[in-house]
């Protein structure tokens, strides 16, 4: 099957050490989330893989195969920054770049107005890049991504300041292009729309790839979580629970009666802790925790805290790490 490699990037700018043996794999027909907190490497990482930068070591392959510029014309890219010419008409510019990845006229022209239509800027092909709001700009930088049917998207936040109605639809355009083959790959702080869309997805850290998967592998865990609510004293039944081995206990602040128990091991222990809780009195809810892709995100980036920094005396990076640990 088709897959684009990622394979032990390195980068550094000067001192800072922005990507570190970065590694991943974007398979053909899946939409791959890209998270982390700001200044991880994402973007650094998507301009290698563009060959907009170079890496100082490691591998972009397609297929098996080194990504050369021929390849890369095949890849459909939405930069972070954002690259459209403001004073240039919305159709000629699409038109334009169709052209430069080697579609004739005609097939240009139908291919703008057909992506133009579909991400809801039709009426505005006329008009220069720089009259459109924001989110209509980012529509159509949407549009110049796809507009040469590429083998491959690569997408940087493609989601932010888009209005809901411009989100479902690139959603569908993302789950549609995966769905005929096309690997895509996109870069979000927004996490419950990467939950709700990605087949997988990775987090990265420090130019590092902490956790790569399924949302549901990424969820599974050996110290399962419960939460137990009975009709009975809390503190009673915290107490108890604290007191069963193998269960670690803690109240649930918005919901007094309540306690999430934290299980050593998944086999039968929740069976005895329902049996146990029953002789309390009558069990209100018995259910499992699982964590969001929020919590999932939120233990990885922490999970740094007590680490010395990298390297870094890039003020961009000293803001970001401030504002993970606000
Ligand atoms: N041209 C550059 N010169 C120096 N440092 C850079 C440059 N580009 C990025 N960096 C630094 O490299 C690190 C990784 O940045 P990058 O933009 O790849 O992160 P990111 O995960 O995309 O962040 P964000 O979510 O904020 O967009 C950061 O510390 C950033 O400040």
């Amino acid at each position: 099957m088709s897959t684009l490699e990622i394979d032990h990037l390195n980068k550094s700018y000067g001192s800072l050490r922005a990507l570190r043996d970065m590694t991943f794999d974007v398979r053909a027909g899946e939409i791959f989330g890209f998270v982390g907190s700001n200044g991880a490497g994402k973007t650094t990482t998507m301009r290698i893989m563009l060959g907009v930068l170079a890496a100082d070591s490691g591998q972009v392959r397609w297929n098996g195969v080194e990504l050369d510029l021929e390849a890369r014309r095949h890849v459909g890219y939405m930069p972070e920054e954002r690259g459209l010419y403001p004073k240039m008409k919305v159709g000629e510019q699409l038109t334009y770049l169709a052209r430069l990845h080697g579609m004739s006229p005609g097939e240009a022209a139908a291919a703008t107005e057909y992506w133009t239509d579909r991400l809801g800027v039709g009426a505005r092909r006329g008009d220069n890049v720089e009259k459109l709001s924001l989110g209509n700009q980012q529509r159509v930088q949407l549009a110049a991504a796809l507009v040469h049917s590429p083998d491959i998207l690569v997408l940087d936040e493609p989601f932010s300041g888009l209005d809901p109605v411009a989100v479902d639809v690139m959603s569908a355009v993302l789950r549609e292009r995966a769905d005929a083959g096309v690997p895509v790959i996109f870069s979000s702080h927004q996490l419950d729309l990467v939950e709700r869309l990605c087949d997988r997805v990775g987090i990265v850290r420090a130019g590092q790839m902490e956790a790569l998967g399924t949302i549901e592998e990424l969820r599974t865990t050996d110290r399962p979580r419960w939460l137990l609510d009975v009709a009975a004293d809390p503190a009673v039944v915290r107490a108890w629970a604290d007191a069963l081995p193998g269960v670690t206990a803690s109240a649930v602040p918005e919901r007094p009666g309540a306690v999430v128990v934290e299980l050593d091991d998944a086999a039968g222990t929740e069976q005895r802790l329902l049996a146990g809780a029953l002789e309390l009195g009558a069990v209100r809810e018995f259910a499992p925790v699982r964590p969001t892709l929020t919590d999932l995100f939120r233990h990885v980036v922490s999970a740094g805290d007590g680490e010395a920094p990298p390297p870094d005396d890039d003020p961009r990076s000293r803001r970001a790490r401030a504002e993970v640990a606000a």
